[in-house]
């Protein structure tokens, strides 16, 4: 049983690229600034004019907020946009963000950074953030398959501390069982594989009622 959800945004390519274009650019200076904000080691005046000049910015954004998330917007039917999203979203400077490649088999693998600003131990990226992104990617590949859901229990077992810098993650289906997709994926870094997880998805009932 395959759910293929419908695209709520039925927003025009050359539209859903011109927005992109003008917030994609915000958003990787923020994310340089967020790094710069645990890396930079200039002196105190600099940091001062540096604050005001970022609070002069946050009130030019401040002036007009959304009255729903990009999720909700874009989101509530089909993955179309997921720009708000914290680990892949291109307006959110929180995400690395991950560029996912996925396949209908319910394989999909991406390569990433993790800069300072998501360091846990000193060197290692958080394991909180690692399990963020497995979690993701997870997603990915039960989503690529037709089977979308909610992540239901997700299992981490970190194998070795994962080092910031450039790294990989794979995830792959690996069974099914009526309304329940498991998957599994690792990230792997210059050392061989750092952390492993397994997933299992589920569409919740309400939005699977809504098929059959
Ligand atoms: C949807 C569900 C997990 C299950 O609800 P329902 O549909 O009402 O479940 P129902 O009672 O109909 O049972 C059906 C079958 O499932 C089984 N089963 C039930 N529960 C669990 C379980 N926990 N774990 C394992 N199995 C469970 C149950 O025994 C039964 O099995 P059976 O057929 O008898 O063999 C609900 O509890 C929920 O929404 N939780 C919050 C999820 C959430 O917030 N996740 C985090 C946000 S997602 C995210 O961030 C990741 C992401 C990122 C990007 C992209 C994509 C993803």
């Amino acid at each position: 049983m395959n759910w293929h959800l419908p695209a709520a945004d039925d927003t025009p390519a050359a539209e859903v690229e011109r927005e992109a274009a003008v917030w994609r650019p915000l958003a990787e200076a923020a994310r340089e600034l967020v790094d710069l904000c645990v890396m930079s080691d200039v002196d105190a005046d600099e940091v001062r004019a540096a604050q005001a000049d970022v609070e002069a910015a946050v009130a030019r954004l401040r002036k007009v907020r959304r009255t729903q998330t990009l999720g909700q917007q874009h989101l509530t039917g089909g993955r179309r946009r997921p720009w708000g999203n914290p680990v892949i979203g291109l307006r959110n400077p929180i995400a690395p963000p991950l560029q996912v490649v996925s396949d209908a088999t319910g394989r999909a693998e991406t390569q990433f950074r993790c800069g300072a600003a998501y360091e846990g131990p000193p060197g290692l990226v958080h394991g909180g953030v690692v399990s963020l992104i497995l979690d993701q990617i997870l997603g990915h590949a039960v989503g690529a398959a037709g089977r979308p859901g909610m992540t239901g229990t997700l299992t981490v077992v970190y194998r070795q501390g994962t080092p910031l810098g450039d790294l990989r993650a794979e995830a792959w289906i690996d069974r099914e069982d009526g309304v329940k997709t498991w998957a599994k994926a690792h990230m792997v870094g210059p050392d061989g594989v750092t952390a492993e997880a397994e997933g299992v998805f589920i569409l919740p009932r309400h939005i699977r009622e809504r098929f059959s």
